[in-house]
């Protein structure tokens, strides 16, 4: 059980620019978590603190038991694998299956244990029939699930997914939302930050809401997309299904395509 507690976190850059001031969440072991909010909201930041690449300035970060200003960041990455935005900054091997095995190998489980956990985070990410392709000679969407790979078989019980729709088709997003389900099945905890509102809906029960380096929202979508303020003060744009249920004047509150058919049919009737 590894639950993640960031307490009154302030943070500022060496050229003095503050990113994160008096944040303050717990994720528990096991949530899916969305964070959302405009460019410079400070959502980087949070999840760089998260897996102990920054360390807070002020206010606490608790991984498990672990205070992460006591532990470097290789530590901290072991309990909190981090996929970052940009496949290209995060892979160094000149083929799929070595990148994705260097992470297990390197955190020196028994030989069997890095085979299982490779072959199946390769699988999972459906890039199990590249294994001997240099990574660069493939699609970005298909890089990305190269990376995602290769933080998943460090088994680490905390995944920070950082904007994995980007680029994705409909079979990548199936791919996603398909890796996301196993992942709730084993325990894992997983945070993601995205514009995709669609894929926040689709898969996250829990929304966290930034704006100017701040968490201004924590609740479901419902309480999200039709809350006037929190939209206002995050600039965000609610999902389309929630938008055109808006232009019908419908009660708050739908956010899937049948709620919204259900509410046209009732609406006119049918
Ligand atoms: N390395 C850095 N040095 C100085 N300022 C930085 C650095 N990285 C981010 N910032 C600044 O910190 C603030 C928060 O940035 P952050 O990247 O955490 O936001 P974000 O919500 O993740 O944005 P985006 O969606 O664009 O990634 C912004 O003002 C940003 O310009």
């Amino acid at each position: 059980m590894t639950d993640l507690v960031l307490q009154n976190v302030s943070f500022s850059y060496p050229d003095g620019t503050k990113a994160l001031e008096d944040f303050t969440l717990t994720v528990k072991s096991g949530e899916r978590v969305a964070i959302v909010g405009q460019n410079g909201a400070g959502k980087t930041t949070a999840v760089k603190l998260m897996n102990g690449l920054l360390k807070p300035a002020s206010g606490t970060v608790q991984v498990g038991e672990w205070d992460t200003t006591k532990f470097t960041t290789a530590q901290v990455s072991r309990k909190v694998g981090h996929v970052f935005q940009n496949p290209d900054d995060q892979i160094f091997h000149n083929d799929v299956e070595s990148e994705v095995r260097f992470g297990p190998k390197n955190m020196k489980f028994d030989s069997g244990r890095v085979d299982e956990l490779t072959q199946w985070a390769m699988e999972l990410c459906g890039i199990s029939g590249f294994a001997e392709e240099n990574p660069y000679n493939l699609p970005y969407s298909e890089r990305k699930f190269v990376t995602i790979a290769s933080v998943l078989a460090m088994d680490s019980d905390i995944i920070i997914l950082d904007e994995p729709t980007a680029g994705q088709d409909k079979i990548g997003l199936l791919t996603l939302g398909r890796l996301l389900d196993v992942l709730e099945q084993k325990g894992k905890t997983v945070i993601t930050i995205t514009h995709d509102m669609e894929f926040v809906t689709d898969y996250f029960s829990r929304i966290v809401v930034m704006a100017n380096r701040k968490l201004i929202a924590d609740g479901q979508a419902e309480d999200i997309f039709y809350n006037q303020e929190v939209l206002k003060a995050s600039m965000l744009k609610p999902p389309a299904v929630a938008q055109m249920a808006g232009m019908f004047h419908f009660p708050p509150g739908i956010l899937s395509k049948q709620q919204l058919v259900a509410a046209i049919l009732k609406h006119t009737g049918t």
